[in-house]
């Protein structure tokens, strides 16, 4: 009921976007995935307001998302995702030049645990929407190259309510106990500032701190 009304109040989703959505869900397994309208608006709108210089992904899928926190980006900006499925390149590749992103938007195929430290970038913004278990394998890597006062920002970390203290975990449940275990790091980090919004899956928003 609220969601269709933040739906509904907020700007629509472009119409590549749209056709991507489309695509995602006729040819993919698991199109839940991405981020969709209102949590694209939002990632869009938060790279709006940063103006990133340089922006990394981690897990890219079928690109969704890196369109999204690319429109935000500065003049001469970059936005470098990774993605470990080699099959996602195509379609990723040809969304980006529809965009009229190619040579802004370079998608890295392999393991972002690999990938990382190759980069070599200073980042303004990350967002961590891979394996979830690799959480805090993740922010520890992109931490010390995020320039001071820059952003993370970290996807699901509500894990579909499974992150709360009193539902009840199963002890086999690794991906719920990673999430809750990295949002409990990440509360008790005293690097970083941080907010949870309790939007869609939950999105956590960390700032490095000067
Ligand atoms: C939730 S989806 C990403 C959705 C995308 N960010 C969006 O919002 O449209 C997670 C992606 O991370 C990829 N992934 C999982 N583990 C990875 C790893 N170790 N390295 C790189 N990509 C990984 C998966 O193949 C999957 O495509």
């Amino acid at each position: 009921m609220v969601q269709q009304y933040a739906d509904a109040h907020t700007s629509p989703e472009p119409a590549l976007l749209g056709q991507l959505v489309r695509e995602t869900h006729l040819q993919t397994l698991m199109p839940r995935m991405l981020s969709g309208h209102f949590q694209g608006r939002l990632l869009s709108m938060l790279s709006h307001m940063i103006r990133p210089r340089r922006v990394l992904e981690l897990g890219t899928f079928t690109g969704y998302s890196a369109l999204c926190l690319a429109e935000g980006l500065a003049d001469g900006g970059e936005l470098h995702t990774v993605e470990q499925n080699p099959e996602l390149r195509s379609r990723v590749e040809r969304y980006v030049q529809q965009a009229g992103l190619t040579g802004r938007v370079h998608l890295h195929i392999g393991d972002a645990e690999q990938i990382i430290p190759a980069l070599g970038e200073t980042w303004d913004l990350v967002f961590i929407d891979a394996d979830k278990i690799r959480n805090r394998v993740y922010y520890e890597l992109v931490l010390p190259q995020l320039r001071p006062g820059g952003f993370v920002l970290i996807d699901n970390v509500l894990w579909s309510g499974k992150a709360l203290p009193d539902y009840p975990l199963k002890p086999a449940d690794k991906d719920a106990h990673a999430v809750r275990a990295f949002n409990d790091f990440v509360q008790q980090d005293a690097r970083v500032e941080n907010v949870l919004l309790p939007l869609r899956d939950g999105l956590l928003l960390v700032r490095k701190c000067n």
